[in-house]
């Protein structure tokens, strides 16, 4: 250890110390806001709320939703790390008022600090004209004509190739991770949308037996993105994270991670800008997403740099890829524990595609494969908690609490679409038919009270695309297959493991968005057979 080392352990030492003898200072804590209830709080314990807080953190969503439904803490409650005091609110109204002023209720210093590295000063990690501008630019790729003429045949297309993979679990007899094919697919089509490039992370050769198990070759561009964003979600475990990282290590690796990234970015960059390589949008005369930042660039006579178009690249890739593979994930678990759904699933497809391959007009008449989509969004937000700092005092309209500036304010997702108040009394249940109306219409719920994409200006730039994405998937996969969940009582999948299913808890790993913990395993059998 040299000396800087141990000044910096030294220093920390104290710092612990003093937080844990007067964690309830000004200086350590800000001070609570009167009258809102304090989640967790525990009397005399020096670490209050945090104990409990850590205790369950394997399964902290269930635990504040028992914590809400025995009357614990109501709608908006507020809970402290060191010095950073989050009031959480589950208030529809309170979710409008934040959502609806993004200019006051902002990513902030703290969330852009800790992805920096990763996201730079793109759309995902930036506030103001920063965001106004690559907002603007981005929407322009989001549109009908694109999605009809270039998105569709690419989602078509690698969906098929996932099925390629699953007939050769199917024919190996094996056991898949379906998650992990699902992440690989999403990047690929990802790539070939926004950059004209497919990443080839589901190339057929990737894939083998190992053990009665179907795995995929490594990917090193996966392997280093996925390693970085972990790196990144430590940091908010640690508020010293930026001294820490010095000596444990992870400054380094985290540098040795964005070198591997910035080489995969910069040979897709450099092809685009030398006319190498055209994407599929711009051979079918429209412009995919490089195209159009390019364009938008020459038209204010400006030149972006190689670093903001990365930042571009990145951003995209970390907005589309995780969010769609894991609620697709997700998807097919609660499909295979609702086999009357899976039917359904499938007299829709025979109806509307029939055996040939789904088209966009098609998309629009799979109404209930877009309610099963919904459904299982209600249930597994893929952002569960949304977090915004306030940088002017304000009074959430909802619940009237008062928010001093400065303070996080975050709304949870994920306890949202289990609330009866919103959803009715059956709000556990996996239910798709909820989402439809009497005349097999899909039913339009308020974005404010189902916030899972955002909502407001900052509304998710990609729902019809995840959309069409998911539908397309679905429409592949039920038509061929029946996927068989298998491995389930492996306590490993779960933050609580119980011999009894229904005391389980905590499916998920932690993460940024819901991962599903330790992926989820398929045994894949024809669709005839079942
Ligand atoms: C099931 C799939 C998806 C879900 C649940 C989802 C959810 C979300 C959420 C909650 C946000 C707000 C994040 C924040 O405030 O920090 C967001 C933003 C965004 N999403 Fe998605 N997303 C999905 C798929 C996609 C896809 C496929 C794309 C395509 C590129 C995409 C592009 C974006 C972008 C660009 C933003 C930033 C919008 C802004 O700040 O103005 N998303 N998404």
């Amino acid at each position: 250890m040299d000396i800087i080392t141990a000044v910096i352990v030294a220093a920390l030492g104290v710092l612990l110390f003093l937080y844990v003898k007067y964690h309830d200072r000004g200086i350590f804590s800000p001070p609570f806001i009167d009258g809102v209830p304090i989640l967790n709080s525990n009397g005399g314990f020096p670490l209050g709320h945090l104990k409990k807080l850590v205790s369950s953190i394997d399964w902290r969503l269930e635990s504040l939703l028992e914590s809400f439904r025995d009357g614990k803490i109501g709608e908006v409650w507020q809970q402290s790390m060191p010095f950073i005091i989050t009031v959480v609110t589950l208030n529809v109204e309170d979710v409008k008022h934040v959502l609806t002023n993004p200019d006051v209720f902002v990513k902030g210093e703290d969330f852009r600090s800790k992805f920096h590295d990763l996201l730079g000063d793109g759309i995902f990690n930036s506030d103001g004209d920063t965001w106004r501008v690559q907002r603007k630019t981005a929407s322009n790729i989001f549109n009908v004509k694109n999605f009809r003429d270039v998105y569709s045949d690419i989602i078509v297309s690698e969906s098929k190739t996932l099925v390629a993979h699953l007939r050769k679990t199917r024919e190996n007899n094996a056991v898949v991770d379906l998650q992990d094919l699902l992440l690989r697919s999403t990047l690929d089509s990802f790539g070939e949308i926004a950059f004209g490039e497919s990443l080839g992370c589901l190339d057929m050769d990737n894939g083998m037996i190992v053990g009665g198990r179907y795995m995929m070759k490594t990917s090193e561009f996966m392997n280093a993105f996925d390693a970085a964003n972990n790196q990144v979600l430590l940091r908010f475990s640690n508020p010293f994270w930026q001294y820490t990282d010095h000596f444990t290590g992870h400054h380094r690796s985290m540098q040795d991670k964005m070198e591997v990234i910035d080489r995969f970015c910069h040979a897709i960059i450099d092809k685009r800008l030398s006319g190498e390589k055209k994407s599929a949008a711009s051979k079918a005369g429209k412009m995919d997403l490089l195209d159009l930042f390019l364009a938008a660039a020459k038209e204010d006579d400006t030149h972006l740099t190689y670093t903001e178009l990365k930042d571009i690249c990145l951003n995209f890739i970390i907005a589309g890829r995780d969010t769609t593979a894991q609620t697709l994930s997700w998807l097919c678990w609660n499909v295979a524990q609702h086999r009357e759904v899976e039917r359904k699933i499938r007299a829709e497809i025979r109806r509307v595609v029939g055996d040939r391959d789904p088209t966009y007009e098609d998309f629009k008449n799979l109404k209930y494969c877009q309610a099963v989509f919904n459904e299982t969004l209600r249930l597994h937000a893929n952002v569960p908690g949304n977090r915004k700092t306030c940088i002017a005092d304000q009074i959430l309209p909802g619940t009237k609490t008062p928010i001093p500036k400065g303070t996080n304010v975050e709304f949870n997702a994920w306890a949202m679409g289990r609330l009866t108040s919103s959803w009715g009394p059956d709000c556990d249940v996996f239910r798709p038919e909820r989402w439809m109306t009497d005349d097999g219409n899909l039913m339009r719920v308020d974005n404010f009270k189902w916030p899972v994409f955002n909502a407001g200006p900052r509304l998710c730039l990609g729902v019809n695309l995840a959309t069409q994405e998911a539908v397309m998937f679905l429409a592949q996969v039920y038509k061929n297959f029946h996927l068989e969940l298998v491995n389930e009582d492996d306590p490993s999948h779960w933050g609580l493991y119980d011999k009894d299913p229904s005391k389980r808890r905590g499916r998920y790993g932690l993460a940024v968005t819901l991962v599903m913990k330790g992926g989820v395993d398929f045994r894949v059998h024809d669709a005839e057979a079942f």
